[in-house]
């Protein structure tokens, strides 16, 4: 493909992720893969070049652009040599129209930015949400320690700050490599290792891993539960909760999976009321702290949606609570920044649940944060997390 191609190519995947984003469409990550699926011609050059390209221009643009065009004219603004393709070659962009709309630049649409400045992040780490994330692995203790797994692979790896976790290049396949096929690691951002790690549990407790999904979270359980005890992962999600099963048979991970009925929780944990030494919530949430994987994220949410999410997550912390034994552990984990998807729910249900005391947290990274703790991409290098430890007195 010419260059100037490239950049009528990432024009129209642009266009289909703006139009995603406002009648509540496919993520831009799917839709990038079934533009390419349709086009298998185009070689994987060129498909890295053009998802450079389409991604740096949703990164420039804080609010939903007008199109595709105008998101990329952004972008070609502050790029001389990217202005110069829109030549209005066979394939390529028509030439630039003196006067024609430019999508205005920023980092995050006006409201989302106060919420974020009114949860303690500033400028710095509103635009830090954005940047390219690392990709990061947990070595899987069941089978394989960190400096074993080290050895293993064919890249060089940096150890992070999580016991078991292993830091590559961006973009490195991973997921291809044998030692992936034969469950050595799971690729977990290492702050999803540090906020589950945060979870007190030993080898032959009961726990419960309540909003599973497709067991991210739960692997890491099994493997510091050595496989011993009771794990049982729960979602309402029929699919998500489906995938955890091969996954959890290539890490060899001993899991019991139970379907939920939304609203009927309690029901079909009746044999658990009162019997879990831990229970993980990793409530559903927005997102906000994972924009570094999906940034057109931003464009989509409404103060309504926030409002959804921090319902349920008062909703799914309080069928947990339930499941805990006096004594034992709940932590809460939202992978949102913004204060009403964390802190405050936290507030909101320790005032309701009497018999539940926040305990102090000391993660390797992040800082405290109103009564939990907070990692964020800018200050430890990680997605963002809130998380909080509970404990039924
Ligand atoms: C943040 S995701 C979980 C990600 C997962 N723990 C991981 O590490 O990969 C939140 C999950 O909560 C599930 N969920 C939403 N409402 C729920 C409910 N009432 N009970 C259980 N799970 C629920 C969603 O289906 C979604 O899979």
């Amino acid at each position: 493909m010419t260059p100037a191609a490239r950049v009528q190519a990432a024009i129209d995947i642009l266009d289909q992720v703006i139009a995603a984003a406002r009648g509540g469409g496919a993520s831009a990550d799917r839709l990038a893969a079934e533009w390419f699926r349709q086009r298998r011609f185009v070689g994987s050059k060129d498909r890295r070049a053009i998802r450079e390209l389409a991604w740096a221009a949703i990164r420039a643009c804080g609010d939903i652009p007008p199109s595709g065009r105008a998101a990329m004219l952004r972008l070609a603004q502050a790029d001389g040599a990217l202005a110069g393709l829109f030549d209005g070659s066979t394939y390529g962009p028509a030439a630039i129209v003196p006067g024609e709309p430019v999508a205005q630049g920023g980092v995050l649409p006006a409201w989302l930015a106060q919420a974020m400045a009114a949860s303690g992040l500033d400028e710095a780490e509103q635009a830090a949400l954005l940047d390219r994330a690392p990709l990061d692995l947990r070595a899987n203790t069941l089978k394989i320690d960190r400096e074993a797994l080290m050895a293993r692979l064919p890249v060089a790896a940096e150890r992070t700050a999580a016991p078991h976790g292993l830091r590559l290049p961006l973009g490195t396949p991973a997921e291809s490599w044998e030692a992936f096929g034969e469950g050595l690691f799971e690729v977990q951002d290492t702050g999803s290792q540090l906020a589950c790690a945060a979870l007190p549990v030993q080898p032959g407790q009961s726990v419960v891993d309540l909003c599973a999904g497709a067991g991210g979270k739960t692997l890491a359980l099994a493997a510091a539960m050595e496989n011993r005890g009771r794990l049982l992962a729960c979602d309402i999600d029929r699919a998500r909760l489906s995938r955890l099963a091969p996954r959890a048979e290539r890490a060899g991970a001993l899991v019991e999976t139970r379907l939920l009925d939304p609203g009927r929780e309690a029901q079909i944990l009746s044999d658990w009321q009162g019997q879990a030494d831990a229970v993980l919530v990793d409530a559903p949430c927005s997102g906000t702290g994972t924009w570094r994987r999906n940034p057109e994220a931003r464009w989509r949410l409404t103060p309504k949606t926030i409002e959804r999410y921090a319902a349920m997550q008062a909703h799914v912390l309080d069928v947990a609570a339930g499941l805990v034994r006096p004594g034992g552990s709940l932590l809460f984990i939202t992978c949102s920044l913004i204060d009403a998807e964390g802190a405050d729910g936290l507030a909101a249900f320790l005032a309701t649940h009497r018999g539940f005391r926040a305990e102090p947290i000391e993660a390797l990274l992040g800082r405290p944060h109103r009564g939990g703790w907070r990692l964020s991409p800018h200050h430890d290098g990680t997605d963002g997390f809130f998380f909080a430890r509970l404990v039924r007195l």
